[in-house]
Parts: C-alpha cells; structure tokens; sequence
C-alpha cells in the first residue's frame, strides 16, 4: 500500500496526516506551538518553531504508524495564509512572521488604498485589509527599512517549512493571492503593484500550481523525519483552498464553512472575471485556473476557546459545551458578538470588539457557551448572506475545522444558515486537502475532483428545523444592529486598550 502525507501548518499547531491509496486517515499527529502578542494587536509566530515542530510531527507521524519509509510516496502543504517571513540570502529568517490576525497596519492599508485606487481591485481582487501581506512589507518598510534592505525573500509560512524540507523556494497560486501583490486573473506578480511601493519584483518567489512538485526531501530532514530522501515534496496551498479541498468544494455551487482560529465561508467559483469589489475575498483555488470567494470571521473558534480559557479553563471543549442543547435557541435573550480581535467580513474593522448584550441575573455558564456559539454562526451567516446575494445558491454546506466536532453547533448552523450541513467522516479538512494534492501529484488520480470522490466520506447530514429557523432569523436581525450601535462606543474604549 502507498501513502501521502499532508501537513497544515494551522494558527495553534501544525497537523499532519498520513493518508492511504484508498484515503484513509490511518494516523494523525499535532505538534502545537506558540503565538507572540508583543503589543496589543500584534500576533508574531518564530518560523523556526513552525520547521521544527513539522519534523517532529513527521517523526511521530512514522514512529506511531509503523508505515515503511519507502512506501510513503509524498508530501504537500497546507499553511495560515497571509502571514509574511521575509529572509535573507541564506535563507534565514530576518524577524518572527507577522501572522493573518495581527492588526497593527491599518496606516499601510490606507496607504495602498490611496496610491492604487480602484487598480487595487482590478488587479488584486481584494481590498486592503491589516491580515493581508503587502500591509505588512510596508509596516517592515516603514518601520524596520534595515531589515528589508537586507531582505531576499518575502515568503508564507507553509513555503518557509517547505524550503527547510527541501532547500527549494516556491509560492503557490492560491496563498499567494493573499498578498495583495498577485495579478489573481493573470497568474502573475504584479509589477505595478510593487513598483507603485518601491518594493522590487525580486522579492516574491518563483510562483508554482499547488500539485506541482517542488523538491524532494534534504537527506538530515529525511533521516530526521523517519522518511527516505526520495519522497516527493508538492508545492501545497493556503488552508482555505486545502480546506476546500479537503472537503471536495470542487465544483460550481458547493460551499464550506470552516471553523478553525478563524471561521469560513467559501464557495467554489470557476470564473476569473468575478470582483466583489471587496465584500468578500477573491482568492485562486488549490485546483488549477479556479477560484473562491470567502468570507472571514477573525475570532471563530478563537472566541470559543478565549471563553474557554478564561472562564472555565478547567474544562475540555466537550465538558465546557455539554448540556447546552437544553439551552434554547437565543440562549435566554443573551447575544455575543465576536469581534473579540477585531472584525473583516462584512465590517473590515480593527478597531471593532466583541460584546455580550442582554445579560440576566439568570443566565449560567451554558448559557454564556450557548451565546458564544450562536455569535459565531451569526456572523458567519453574515457571509452566507453576501455570498446568496451575489446570485449563488447555498443548499449545502461541509463543515470542517476544530468547530465541526460539536453536533449540537452543526444543527445550530443548520439552523442558522437555513441549509443542509454535511459532516464529514474525517475533519482533517486543510490536512486531507494537502494530502490529496499530493496524491493528485504524484499522479494516483487523473484530476482532484477524481481524487476527492475516493478520499471524501460523508458521514452525516443536519437539516434544518423550520421553527427554529424562523426563531433565528428574528436573531440574527438583533445580531446585525449591534456592530453599528457599538462602533462608536468602541472606538472610544480603543485608548484603554493599551
Ligand atoms: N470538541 C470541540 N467542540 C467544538 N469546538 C471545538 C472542539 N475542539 C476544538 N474546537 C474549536 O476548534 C478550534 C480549533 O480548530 P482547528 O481547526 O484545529 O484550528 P486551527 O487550524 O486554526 O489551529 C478551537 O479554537 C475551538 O474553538
Ligand atoms: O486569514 C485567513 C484567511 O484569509 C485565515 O483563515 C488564516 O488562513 C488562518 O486560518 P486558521 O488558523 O483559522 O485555519
């Protein structure tokens, strides 16, 4: 039997799992590492932590398997977008990656909106916003010019590890739209991007589809890794295409919502010429010459887990969310918004935080995990809403990402998204999804779609519930009101947070 391996270098770890010929999971393995908040609103990872701990998820990954070296055939990627790792001419990364979620380069955004206009969208697809990489070069610019006059390189995290594995720089289509430097239609870099910012096309790296081969593995990872120098390394992509992958969002009209640190909605899109003029994002997809719009909740699952960690940090996410099926839905009149790092789809807002609203001297703690979930599935139903106002039609959604282990929240989506949701049998989503494209390069499969009909289970469909649907459209119509009547209380609050 043969074997791939899919890594993703996620937010809180690096997940990596070993895939059949016949696409079963057959083990998995996460290494976790940590964040850096310098300031407030800063989110820095050290890119060595990222290198390392995927070696030793390799390692681990072998070790508990008990798979012959030889029999795995090769590997791919699946990484956070956006984040930048700028190197020197050696390779070594010059400051810690500044991450998608810190929000430090508002000023940057505003700069590239008033020197690029409307070329901005015509090229990029996408508007300015803190997460995305060209801010950030700025902020470096701006901020830290030694360090980018001594600059090489401006790589994404999953193309730094994939250079430690292989020695080989490369950055594929698909996270590469996320920089705002990529001519997303024209699969290029765009020259007049980075000219109109003084930064030189030197700086972006050979661009690459995400099921070509890049390299195989150096021969001290290899003997680090437990696996053979031969085995074949392919580009990868960003985790949102993976995710889509991984949860066969391969043709017109299928959807996901993925809830990871972050939280997705993503819809298949095959046609290049599509501009949502920056409602939504508008990215390349890991399959060749498609596209996705998407739009993102920055504190999905980050919400859940700060709730966890400071109010019941005792608990696991099971025990903290056991019993709130007997909650009803709208959780006893409390509502949360989750803007708790700030906001980007539909309200692109750095400065915007989250608010519990309607708190009585009755609600308990699964009242407050009720409202937690309900915020996040309300504001993801919020880029539901864009994506059916662009003319698409959402009947179906795969979940994926940490969030979709819940069944009481997979109805709840259900519920609140007025749609049929499909859990699947392995959640793997952005690691299945670099695995596959890895089974797909090394040719087992003559497209992905053919892939993706081998390595794909559903395992169960939630419907919605007419009644509560209704219950939660009056909801969700509270939900939408609170952004516009806290914005101003919290800019005000904004000089606090320092
Ligand atoms: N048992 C669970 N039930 C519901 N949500 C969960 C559970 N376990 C984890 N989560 C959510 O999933 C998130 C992590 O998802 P994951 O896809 O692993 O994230 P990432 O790829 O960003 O590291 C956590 O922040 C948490 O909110
Ligand atoms: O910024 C985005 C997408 O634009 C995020 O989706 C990151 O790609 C990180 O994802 P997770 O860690 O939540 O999977």
């Amino acid at each position: 039997m043969k074997y791939v391996i899919g890594i993703d270098i996620g937010t809180s770890a690096v997940k990596s799992v070993l895939v059949s010929e016949e696409g079963r999971v057959v083990c998995e393995h996460a290494e976790s590492y940590p964040l850096h908040r310098p300031n407030p609103g800063w989110s820095e990872q050290n890119p060595e932590d990222w290198a390392e701990r995927t070696i030793a998820s390799l390692r681990k990954l072998m070790e508990k398997s008990q798979v012959a070296p030889s029999d795995v055939e090769g590997i791919s990627f699946s990484g956070q977008m956006h984040g930048l790792v700028l190197v020197d001419a050696e390779g070594k990364p010059l400051r810690p990656a500044i991450l998608w979620n810190d929000t430090r380069t508002t000023p940057q955004c505003r700069r590239i909106e008033q020197t690029l206009g409307t070329r901005l969208l015509d090229i990029a697809r996408n508007r300015a916003l803190e997460g995305f990489t060209l801010p950030k070069l700025l902020w470096v610019q701006e901020h830290e010019p030694e360090i980018l006059s001594r600059a090489s390189l401006f790589l994404l995290p999953k193309d730094y590890v994939r250079y430690r594995l292989t020695g080989g720089f490369a950055m594929d289509y698909s996270d590469a739209a996320g920089t705002l430097l990529l001519d997303v239609a024209g699969k290029t870099w765009s020259a007049d991007i980075a000219q109109a910012f003084d930064l030189p096309l030197s700086l972006c790296p050979k661009l690459a589809e995400s099921s070509e081969l890049t390299g195989t593995l150096l021969p001290d990872v290899a003997e680090a890794a437990g696996l053979l120098p031969a085995t074949k390394v392919f580009a990868g992509g960003a985790d949102n295409a993976c995710g889509a992958i991984g949860a066969g969002i391969l043709g017109e009209g299928k959807t996901m919502c993925s809830i990871g640190t972050s939280g997705v909605v993503l819809s298949y899109e095959s046609r290049k010429d599509v501009n949502p003029q920056g409602k939504m994002h508008f990215f390349n997809h890991g399959e060749e010459d498609a596209f996705y719009v998407m739009g993102v909740t920055l504190a999905a699952g980050h919400s859940l887990s700060w709730f966890k960690q400071t109010f019941a940090k005792e608990s696991s996410f099971d025990e903290l969310l056991e019993g709130i099926e007997d909650v009803p839905a709208g959780s006893g009149g409390l509502l949360f918004t989750p803007y708790i790092s700030g906001e980007r789809t539909p309200h692109p807002d750095a400065d915007i935080r989250g608010s519990f609203i309607g708190m009585d001297s009755g609600h308990t703690l699964k009242h407050f995990a009720r409202a937690v979930l309900e915020g996040i599935t309300f504001s993801l139903r919020e880029s539901i809403d864009l994506i059916r106002e662009s003319g698409r039609e959402i009947a179906e959604v795969t979940a994926i990402g940490g969030g979709a282990q819940n069944e009481t929240w997979l109805q709840m989506q259900a519920d609140i998204f007025n749609a049929d949701i499909v859990k699947l049998e392995s959640e793997q989503g952005p690691a299945m999804g670099a695995a596959m494209l890895a089974a797909y390069g090394c040719g087992w499969f003559p497209s992905l779609e053919a892939c993706a009909k081998q390595f794909i289970r559903p395992a169960e469909v939630f419907s919605p519930n007419p009644e509560q649907v209704k219950r939660y459209d009056g909801l969700f119509s509270v939900y939408r009101d609170v952004y516009g009547q806290t914005r101003e209380l919290n800019e005000r609050l904004a000089a606090y947070r320092q």
